[in-house]
Parts: structure tokens; C-alpha cells; sequence
């Protein structure tokens, strides 16, 4: 077993399996990764996997460790990385809430630490991922983080981390705003008397389609949706209930969008 890795993911669960599935769609050599996640089944061929930390090879070295585990469990987790951290070693933690002074404390002072956001089109190359960067790290490891990153889809920096939980709030946990609008156009199709089976279908090419148009779009989502609607018409009628100033989508969203940044910072802890 090779000691040298260009990857050490720990946790390879539904976020962390979807950056492995980006990264090797993107070419990154399977031989070059390890992961460690106890639990781990239906990895890719080539990548190496083993249950817990004690069982790397001594003298292990890793230029990023991804650090893939719930929030909840970091805390016991880290201090088993330790004999990773080097100069040459960023530690890219994906965790909500946890900051880059829970890492320094958990690994020590000298570990270079990334805190990272990405999402789940990830799996697809159509991930969005924010990238905050911690004290002591050189521009080329910078660089070989958002390199790594772009692999899975668009890499943003961030300076400014207090603001990490309410991009966590958008774009972390957005894609499943997105699933369960389409959850409810179906549930609200059925109400209108479609089949179930039609009614899901509808929803789901609905949501996959706009989304295609506004990726390969140059106009503003606001264009795109006055391109739908016909003044007196079918979506006027349906806008009027979604865009009210009284509990209307824009308030839900606000209401729900806050949450998610409270519990961000709750999870700090
Ligand atoms: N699911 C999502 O859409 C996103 C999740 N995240 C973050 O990603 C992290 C993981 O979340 P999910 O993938 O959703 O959870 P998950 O539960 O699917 O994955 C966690 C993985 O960690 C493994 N694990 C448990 N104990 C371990 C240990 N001691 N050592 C190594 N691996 C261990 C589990 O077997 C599991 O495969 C969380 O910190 C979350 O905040 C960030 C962005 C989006
Ligand atoms: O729900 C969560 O806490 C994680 C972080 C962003 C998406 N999933």
C-alpha cells in the first residue's frame, strides 16, 4: 500500500461519496486517494479504503485531508489526524458551522486548515463550493484546493468567515429546497387531479429544465421568468399567491434561510 496520497477523504457518506464520484469523473487517479469511513460500501474501484485512522500506513502523508464527518462527531475524530498535519498537508474540512479556530484547536496551531462548503451536484461536476481559507497557507496550496474543487463545479473564496453559515444556508443546503419544491409541484399536480406518476414527472423535467436553461442562460433568473409569464395569464395567476408580499416564497424562503444560518452557528459549538 502506497503511503504518499494526493487525497485522504474521511467519511466518504452521501457528501463526501459525492466529491469522490466528482474527482474521478475529473480524472483524478482512484490509486491516489484513500478513504477512511467504517461504514464505507460501493466505492469506485482503485480507491483504497480502511475503517478508522489507526490502520493507516506509518508514515503516512496526504497533500489534502477532506474531512467529510458529521459535525456532531469532529470533535472526537480530529485528534486521530494529528500525525498528518505538516506544512505540506491542508486539512479541507466540508463540515457545517465548524470554524477554522475549532481545527486549529483540534489538530494544533501549525495544521493549515481550508473550510470548505460544497454541495451535491458535486457527484455531477455542477457543484457550487465557497473556500475560506485559515492562517499559514501558501497561494499554491490555495490554488491546488480550488483546483481540486473545480473539478466538482464552480469554486468561490470567501475572506470573510462569519459569513460561511449563511452561504451554507444557500448553497450547502439548497439543492434540497430545490428536491422538495419539486415534491411539492407534484403534490399540488395530484390536487389537480394528475396521476401521481405523470405529476412527479412533470415536476421533476419542470425544475431539471429551468435549471439547465438558467445554467446555459446569460439572463437573469428575473428575465427568464417574466419570459413565462403572460401578463393576465396562467403563471400571472400563480405569481400573484408565490410573490405576495404577505407569506409569500420570498418570506418562507427568508424564514428558512435564517434558520439554517442559526443552526450553522449553533453546530459551531
Ligand atoms: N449532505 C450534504 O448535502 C452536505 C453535507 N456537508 C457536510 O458534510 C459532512 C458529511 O455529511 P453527509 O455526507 O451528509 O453525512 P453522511 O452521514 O452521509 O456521511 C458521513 C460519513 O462519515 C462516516 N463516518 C462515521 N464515523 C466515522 C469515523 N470515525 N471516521 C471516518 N468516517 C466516519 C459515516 O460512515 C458516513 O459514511 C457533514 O459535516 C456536513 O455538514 C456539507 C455540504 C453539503
Ligand atoms: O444539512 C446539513 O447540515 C448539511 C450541511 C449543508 C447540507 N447538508
Amino acid at each position: 500500500m502506497t503511503s504518499s496520497y494526493a487525497l485522504v477523504l474521511v467519511g466518504c457518506g452521501k457528501m463526501g461519496g459525492a466529491m469522490l464520484d466528482g474527482w474521478l469523473a475529473e480524472g483524478v487517479s482512484p490509486q491516489s486517494v484513500l478513504v477512511i469511513d467504517p461504514f464505507a460500501k460501493d466505492l469506485p474501484a482503485g480507491v483504497t479504503v480502511i475503517p478508522s485512522a489507526d490502520q493507516m500506513p506509518a508514515g503516512a502523508s496526504a497533500q489534502v485531508v477532506v474531512l467529510a464527518v458529521k459535525p456532531q462527531m469532529m470533535a472526537d475524530v480530529l485528534p486521530l489526524y494529528r500525525p498528518l498535519v505538516s506544512p505540506d498537508t491542508v486539512f479541507l474540512s466540508i463540515a457545517a458551522g465548524k470554524t477554522i479556530a475549532f481545527f486549529r484547536q483540534g489538530l494544533g496551531e501549525q495544521a493549515i486548515i481550508v473550510r470548505a462548503m460544497p454541495n451535491t451536484p458535486a457527484a455531477i461536476g455542477r457543484g457550487m463550493t465557497v473556500l475560506c481559507a485559515g492562517p499559514g497557507i501558501s497561494e499554491s496550496q490555495k490554488d491546488h484546493c480550488a483546483t481540486l474543487l473545480k473539478a466538482t463545479g464552480t469554486v468561490a473564496w470567501l475572506d470573510d468567515e462569519s459569513l460561511m453559515d449563511a452561504v451554507t444556508a444557500v448553497s450547502g443546503s439548497g439543492p434540497a429546497y430545490v428536491f422538495h419544491m419539486v415534491e411539492a409541484m407534484a403534490q399540488a399536480g395530484i390536487a389537480m387531479g394528475l396521476p401521481a406518476d405523470l405529476s412527479m414527472l412533470l415536476a421533476r423535467q419542470t425544475v431539471a429544465g429551468a435549471g439547465e436553461l438558467l445554467h446555459q442562460s446569460d439572463l437573469p433568473a428575473g428575465q427568464l421568468r417574466q419570459n413565462v409569464t403572460s401578463p393576465g395569464g396562467t403563471t400571472a395567476a400563480a405569481l400573484d399567491i408565490l410573490m405576495s408580499a404577505d407569506g409569500g416564497l420570498p418570506d418562507v424562503m427568508g424564514k428558512a434561510i435564517a434558520a439554517a444560518t442559526r443552526r450553522g452557528k449553533e453546530l459551531a459549538g
